[in-house]
């Protein structure tokens, strides 16, 4: 099947209708159980950089470690819709854009992704086979300011106008990201291909979170985001208990131990002596 026709499914769930759910994944075992939760889309973000190996920014990000994480959650979900993102400053000229698209598709990824609004890298991208998901709103790749965007009328209007535009040269998805619910709502409507927001509002074809904050293993809140678990006080509380148990000699048990065979422990004791 080609990229393209894959990624069909998708524009068929907006036209009846249907809430597509998607969210980061990082790793084999986050992307096994996102499979096995039936997430429509793994996305494999950039946000990795910053929420999953300590960097600073997301400018940190290399095409390197986007295509080990795609590799990662490929082997943990052969079957699922994994899109991912070129990461900063790999897509500046249609061939730079070509040459690092096909990285992260030969690292198993269905569909990649780049912030802006940039016609000419669709073209090219769509032109070589790829399938392509914009990304507008806030680009945390262009913006080191994490606010807002298009909340100002002629800010909005530049926004649509931008979806438009990158509806014509080709994506096949678009994330729109940190924006009012308004101009989600006319993006979703004037767009035949699926809008997916995070923190845009409740109009979207569908919508992203990052898996760490969903998980509760960032200590971030988030006003567009909904914690559904606390994972990071699960570990923390595993690993102190683990501590306590090794400090303490609770563990390991008899029964975490080996013990040698009854009639070759006489003989081995006899060989030392
Ligand atoms: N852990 C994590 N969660 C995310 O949602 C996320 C990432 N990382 N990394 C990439 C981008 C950056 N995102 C962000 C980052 C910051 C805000 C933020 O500061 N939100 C404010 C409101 C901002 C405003 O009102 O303008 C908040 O209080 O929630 C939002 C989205 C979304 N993405
Ligand atoms: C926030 C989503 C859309 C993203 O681009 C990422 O996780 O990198
Ligand atoms: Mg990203």
């Amino acid at each position: 099947m080609s990229m393209a026709d894959k990624a069909a499914r998708f524009a068929e769930m907006k036209r009846r209708g249907e809430p597509i759910a998607m969210l980061t994944a990082y790793d084999a075992p986050m992307a096994r159980a996102e499979a096995a939760a039936r997430v429509d889309i793994l996305l494999v973000g950039d946000s990795v950089g910053t929420n999953m190996l300590g960097y600073a920014s997301e400018q940190e990000v290399t095409l390197a470690d986007m295509a080990h994480h795609t590799r990662a959650v490929r082997r943990g979900a052969p079957d699922a819709f994994v899109i991912s993102d070129l990461p900063v400053a790999t897509y500046e000229t249609p061939t730079e854009a070509v040459a690092n698209a096909r990285v992260l598709a030969e690292a198993g990824a269905d569909m990649v992704k780049f912030e802006g609004c940039r016609p000419a890298i669709v073209e090219a991208l769509v032109g070589a086979g790829f399938a392509v998901c914009g990304h507008l709103g806030l680009e945390p790749q262009h913006h080191a300011e994490k606010r807002l965007k298009g909340k100002q009328a002629g800010e909005a209007h530049q926004l649509v106008e931008a979806a438009l535009t990158m509806e014509k040269a080709g994506i096949a998805m678009l994330v729109l990201e940190l924006i009012p619910e308004e101009v989600a709502e006319i993006v979703t409507q004037r767009l035949k291909v699926p809008t997916i927001g995070i923190g845009a509002g409740r109009a979207t074809d569908g919508q992203v979170l990052v898996i760490c904050d969903v998980l509760g293993y960032t200590k971030a809140a988030f006003r567009h985001n909904k914690r559904y678990a606390e994972v990071g006080e699960t570990m923390e509380a595993a690993a102190r208990a683990y501590v306590g148990d090794v400090h303490s000699k609770a563990f390991p048990a008899a029964a975490n131990a080996f013990p040698m065979n009854k009639e070759q422990l006489p003989e081995f004791l006899a060989s030392l002596a």
